[in-house]
């Protein structure tokens, strides 16, 4: 299908944008079900895996259906949500990834205190603000086991309004807790001027200064991009894909150094861009020098790592390894991370690189 799992950059690398609910391990997925007695359309993983998976390019809507498949299974039950976060580190660990900022919306994994109740579940007794919690623990966990840093973003969803509030104030309460942004993510062509809860939700978190990334220009034009900007006061974009269409706005985010989470793999199977990689925006970016990321999104659905984001680009896009260390050390700078850790992470990537002046005489 697509580049392979063949490893071309095999030194640590940082990821901005990966969803914990589009990255579980199927395995994971049929345990828990055994467990909780769910009868899923299949018990192995390998059959599992077909069901979930987006074999072929498509849209958006139906990728995000995706996730029905298996959210289910993984939603209020406790003990599910803190496995999939320390698994989460696991996997990371294993590509090389020395800092992740992984995202989420606390509501999807609840079943107590969310209206409506996601994913045809029974009510339980598992809040937002529970989710929140417990994914913390397993990161922590996963932090200690596999020496890596692991954040949090909080996704607002743009057909649910009602819930960006809460997941404003859960980024308040848990801002000393390892949750470092607010996000939004899910359908674009549902603006934020039409849902003032999303425009002020974000106001809220420029109040406190929380930072902000929003999923923009991915399949949406480069005007969800600008509203973004101007309106959301994005410090970060996810995907933006679509901002080169509008040269007068890509120029002025080059120029304001705006950091874009890239997620090739992604980009071809939700049908955000050209199937032909030879002609992806990131060619674009690459050759401005811009300053963004790699990132897997959401593997579960695109039956992808890391390394296969990073071949892609290689063997399609003609990326070098000069440019996947600038582009990390560009990961580093914009992430949300408070600057004496920022310093620290960024340290630790120059020294890996290579990068590093010897200043003794
Ligand atoms: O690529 C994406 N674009 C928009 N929304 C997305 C994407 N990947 C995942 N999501 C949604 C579905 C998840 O349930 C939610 C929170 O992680 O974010």
């Amino acid at each position: 299908m697509m580049a392979s799992d063949k490893v071309v950059f095999d030194k640590p690398k940082v990821e901005l944008h990966v969803h914990l609910d589009g990255a579980i391990r199927v395995q994971t997925i049929l345990d828990v079900a055994k467990r909780r007695g769910i009868k899923l359309p299949a018990d192995t993983v390998e059959e599992m895996t077909q069901i979930i998976i987006l074999q072929e390019p498509s849209t958006l809507t139906n990728f995000l259906e995706k996730f029905a498949a298996y959210m289910h299974v993984i939603a209020g039950d406790r003990e599910a949500i803190k496995r999939i976060a320390y698994e989460f580190v696991e996997d990371k660990a294993k590509e090389g990834v020395i800092y992740v900022e992984l995202r989420y919306s606390p509501h999807f994994l609840a079943n107590a205190n969310v209206d409506p109740l996601p994913w045809n579940q029974s009510e339980g007794n598992v809040t937002p603000d529970d989710v929140v919690r417990l994914v913390n623990e397993g990161l922590m966990e996963g932090e200690k086991a596999f020496r890596i840093k692991a954040r949090s973003i909080l996704c607002c969803m743009r057909h649910m309004p009602r819930w960006s509030k809460d997941v404003v104030e859960l980024c308040k309460k848990y801002r000393s807790d390892g949750v470092v942004a607010i996000d939004l993510a899910g359908d674009e062509s549902l603006n934020c001027e039409a849902n003032p809860e999303h425009k002020k939700a974000y106001e809220e978190a420029i109040r406190c200064g929380i930072h902000r990334t929003v999923h923009a220009g991915e399949v949406g034009p480069a005007s969800v991009v600008r509203e973004a900007v101007d309106v959301l006061k994005a410090e970060r974009i996810g995907h933006g894909y679509s901002t080169v269409e509008d040269q007068a706005l890509y120029r002025t985010l080059l120029d304001n150094n705006m950091h874009f989470e890239m997620c090739p793999v992604s980009s071809k199977l939700t049908g955000a861009c050209d199937p032909d990689f030879t002609k992806h925006p990131i060619i674009t970016f690459m050759k401005d020098k811009a300053n963004y990321s790699l990132n897997t999104d959401d593997p579960l659905i695109f039956n992808s790592t890391l390394h296969m984001d990073y071949s892609t680009v290689h063997k399609h896009m003609g990326f070098t390894e000069e440019e996947f260390k600038r582009l990390n050390i560009c990961s580093a700078q914009s992430c949300f991370l408070p600057e004496e850790e920022k310093k620290e992470l960024l340290q630790s990537l120059r020294e890996a690189y290579g990068m590093i002046q010897d200043t003794a005489f």
